[in-house]
């Protein structure tokens, strides 16, 4: 489902089930469940980033936002093993990640991802490393800069805490370059305790993975993380 549908200004939680196996195949569908069931009781706003096979599916199926982890900028053709911004709306997605820190690109394979997305107008977050990536990454204009310490990420120790000057150098850089483009932070993040530091530092959202995709329950883990919102 399309991005227009959802009212943007709210904080996004986006969740990104990279390709571990508890996000795949049925599990990916458990999930998007609970994020659509948290969604509605609460009014938040919550994404789901599934692998390239479970996209289409996911996206018929659910009304949150879901996010491809990839996207390449090339024009649909003779290119093989690619994944063009059409093929991604076609199948319903919202937007696309782009130069998650696990799927780096060059800055050039980037702008290109960047402008596919706007020309087929959809929503793209680009993933940074700190705050001086944040800043070139803001230059080119995407929706949403995403700023995850690489080493924070997966580690279960939360970004939020563990380094909130990163959070805040990062909405600076980003600020002083482009004011329209909003921002997700990223890395351990798992309460609604971290999602409310991200969220009162200036951010418009978290990114995050393990805590969910990995919960026994993930309903238990998204009730907390929207809690202080
Ligand atoms: O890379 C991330 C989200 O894209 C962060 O992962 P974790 O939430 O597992 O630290």
């Amino acid at each position: 489902m399309h991005e227009e549908h959802f009212h943007m200004t709210a904080p996004l939680i986006l969740v990104n089930l990279k390709t571990y196996k508890e996000g795949m195949g049925n599990r990916a569908h458990q999930i998007a469940t609970a994020a659509q069931l948290v969604a509605r009781e609460s009014g938040a706003v919550i994404g789901i980033a599934p692998g390239y096979i479970d996209l289409h599916p996911i996206c018929h199926h659910f009304a949150i936002p879901v996010y491809a982890q990839h996207v390449d900028g090339y024009e649909p053709g003779a290119r093989t093993g690619h994944m063009p911004v059409e093929a991604i709306k076609l199948a319903g997605a919202a937007g696309s990640l782009v130069n998650h820190s696990e799927r780096r690109l060059t800055l050039a394979e980037i702008e290109l991802a960047v402008r596919g997305i706007q020309t087929q107008k959809l929503s793209s977050v680009v993933c940074t490393n700190n705050d001086i990536t944040s800043a070139a990454a803001a230059a080119l204009g995407p929706d949403y800069v995403a700023i995850e310490p690489p080493e924070l990420i997966g580690s279960g120790v939360s970004v939020a805490k563990a380094n909130p000057e990163i959070i805040r150098r990062s909405v600076a850089a980003v600020r002083a370059i482009n004011p329209k483009v909003k921002i997700l932070t990223g890395a351990g993040i798992q309460s609604g305790e971290c999602v409310k530091i991200a969220i009162d530092l200036g951010t418009d959202g978290v990114l995050l993975a393990s805590s969910v995709v990995k919960a026994p329950d993930p309903v238990v883990i998204l009730r907390d993380l929207v809690s202080k919102l």
